[in-house]
């Protein structure tokens, strides 16, 4: 028992951490406040069990992020020194389950997470062979009411109440991505929801596969993922840990609600975290003053448990350049007092206030990234070697293979356009298509000659994903389809070439973590790629200081932070539900570790802008500098 409650670097649970650790069979709800200590709890609850003996298979923690499953995965490796497979978020989880049960729905197992760009695509060939006129229908927004419908708890209710053409849309587009080997971020839920409900074997096998649920972040639940979550938590170990005041992706379906839902449909112990170690007295105070006025919530009564007072500054400016400048002189006399840049961000709520600080800062030579831009998962040479191993893993994967296909010379485009015509007229993936053409000939000389050579080679590769790790399974892939000369040609000159292998080696690095953490699986490891992808985000962090969005930065915590743009019709925004814009400051302000400056401008686009009153929520823990 000591060993549970007592883990890194001798840190001691307070108890109700204790309580939360140690409770057993009833469900339980953790409800925890801003650093109160919530990965420690769930990190110690798995050492805990798995110190009773419990076999580290049956337990399932489920997180929302790659992020967040990476650092809990690596907080239990270093409790218990154990690999935890199954520490993974929700889609990551549900993707590994349909990789064994949805050809029942009559999917291809080997299928290909499809990416935003895949999926439009898709989408945008349903409509024109409906007959519908594309430029008269917003892409967007019918991509965003198909993920709203899966996400909800009875899709088909939901379906059934939309009006034409959209359910035609809708089914078009189903059985379209299912034909073509593909489903979406969403479907991996949906999907597995589905099964879960209509086929009793694969609850029943779910349902046997773990003993202990451990959910994160609940809050960040939308209706189809909590009752995913109640399917498989029923008549188990089920805990589940969130915060309603941290919940801020309403845009995504995500509701506070499900913490209330699962009370009514568990009835579970319910244990509170309160004491609040990341935050300082002032910081914690100003966050308690302002959230107390959602009406909706589930009191917390947060403690502070540290001695320091910590900064709160607001400042106002005449202009966005000026509030820009301002954040800029504030990090060099910041630097100059020896705060590391990575411990400094920069929170705004959209990404073009943002950029106006950015050139502030770069004005100043200071250097500064911008998180969540440009996803290091589209770089091209990063999707190549995901292909490459994901054609040799799952050969079936037809976006796979098309890729490898077109990486490969002597493979024209209208060799890939008559293979994919005879997967379409023959209803097959595109490396059966590659079987027919060779054994029927369909293809000619140099084409026919490199097709076969491609499939040689997958095939000779695919005996050793057996034996190497995933890193070094990149590195066979790369020579086998001499990879490095096809970069050499695509990259504009030495350098870029350098930048592009340096993206392969992060890769390399990021695989051998993941199996250093989670066990060896490359179908697991290509799944969490696939999502990663489609969720964003940048996995290698480096230096400087760090401008994210609020949305972007939950789960984040600096040692200042600039929470910039406060004022009115931007947070709370104008067309935004006013307790979830609460929620979103509430958020903010509480990523700081000891300095948090509040500032916002006056005049935006030759208009007057009053300060936001979340600030005046805050009430009278601001510091003198707050008058201006
Ligand atoms: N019992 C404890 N004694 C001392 N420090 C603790 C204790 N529990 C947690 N902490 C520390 O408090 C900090 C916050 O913990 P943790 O990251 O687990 O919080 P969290 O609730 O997950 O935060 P967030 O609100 O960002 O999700 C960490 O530095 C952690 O080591």
């Amino acid at each position: 028992m000591r060993r549970c409650c007592m883990g890194r670097r001798g840190l001691l649970l307070n108890d109700e951490q204790k309580e939360a650790v140690l409770t057993r069979d009833v469900p339980l709800l953790i409800l925890a406040g801003p650093g109160t200590g919530k990965t420690e709890t769930i990190a110690h609850r798995i050492a805990a069990l798995i110190g009773e003996g419990e076999d580290p298979e049956k337990i399932l923690a489920i997180t929302f992020t790659n992020k967040a499953s990476q650092a809990m995965r690596d907080r239990v490796l270093s409790l218990t020194g154990k690999r935890l497979s199954w520490i993974r978020t929700i889609h990551g989880t549900c993707a590994q389950l349909l990789r064994s049960h949805i050809h029942k729905l009559g999917y291809n197992t080997a299928f290909n997470i499809a990416s935003m760009e895949q999926s439009n695509k898709i989408l945008k060939d349903c409509i024109r062979e409906i007959g519908l006129n594309e430029a008269l229908l917003d892409i967007r927004e019918l991509a965003g009411t198909i993920a709203r419908i899966k996400s909800k708890a009875k899709p088909e209710e939901q379906l059934a109440s939309e009006s034409h053409p959209f359910p035609e849309i809708f089914n078009a587009y189903q059985e379209k991505m299912r034909s073509q080997g593909c489903i979406d971020f969403n479907d991996l839920i949906y999907l597995c929801l589905k099964l879960l409900k209509e086929d009793p074997n694969t609850l029943a096998e779910a349902r046997d596969q773990w003993r202990h649920i451990i959910i994160d972040e609940f809050q960040d639940s939308d209706p189809a993922q909590y009752q995913l979550i109640s399917h498989l938590g029923r008549e188990r170990g089920i805990a589940v840990v969130g915060d309603d005041d941290q919940s801020i992706y309403s845009f995504r379906s995500s509701t506070p609600e499900v913490i209330a839902l699962f009370v009514a449909d568990f009835s579970p112990k319910i244990i509170t975290l309160k004491k609040s170690y990341r935050l300082p007295r002032i910081l914690l105070e100003a966050a308690s003053s302002l959230i107390r006025n959602n009406l909706k919530r589930f009191e917390k009564e947060l403690v502070c448990a540290q001695e320091a007072e910590g900064h709160l500054e607001v400042r106002g400016f005449g202009s966005e350049t000026e509030e820009g400048d301002f954040v800029a002189q504030e990090v060099l006399a910041l630097q100059a007092q020896g705060v590391p840049s990575d411990e400094i961000a920069v929170l705004g709520r959209r990404h073009a206030p943002l950029a106006i600080v950015e050139a502030s800062l770069k004005k100043m030579n200071i250097p500064c990234r911008k998180m969540g831009e440009r996803s290091f998962y589209e770089l091209r040479e990063v999707r190549d070697m995901m292909a490459l191993i994901t054609a040799v893993a799952l050969p079936e994967n037809s976006p796979a293979l098309e890729r490898i296909f077109k990486l490969t010379p002597g493979i024209t485009a209208r060799a890939i356009d008559l293979l994919e015509d005879i997967a379409e007229q023959n209803e097959v993936s595109l490396y059966r298509a590659a079987e027919l053409a060779i054994e029927h000939q369909y293809l000619q000389g140099e084409a026919s000659k490199s097709l076969q050579e491609a499939l040689t080679r997958l095939d000779q590769l695919r005996p050793r994903m057996e034996q190497l790790c995933i890193s070094d399974l990149m590195r066979a892939a790369a020579k086998e389809f001499d990879y490095l000369s096809h970069l050499q040609k695509i990259s504009r000159g030495p350098s870029d070439y350098e930048k592009r292998l340096g993206h392969l080696k992060d890769l390399a690095q990021m695989a051998d973590q993941f199996e250093l953490s989670s066990g060896p699986s490359l179908t697991n490891f290509i799944n969490e790629m696939a999502i990663s992808a489609i969720q964003g985000g940048t996995p290698k962090e480096k230096g400087g200081i760090r401008l994210i969005t609020l949305h972007g930065a939950k789960g984040l915590e600096f040692r200042v932070v600039f929470l910039i743009g406060a004022f009115q019709g931007n947070i709370p925004h104008v067309k935004g539900n006013l307790e979830e814009e609460r929620r979103l400051m509430f958020v903010g302000v509480t990523r700081a570790k000891e300095r948090l400056y509040i500032t916002h401008a006056r005049y935006i686009q030759n208009e007057v802008r009053q300060r936001s009153y979340f600030v005046d929520e805050m009430g009278r823990m601001l510091s003198p500098k707050s008058q201006v």
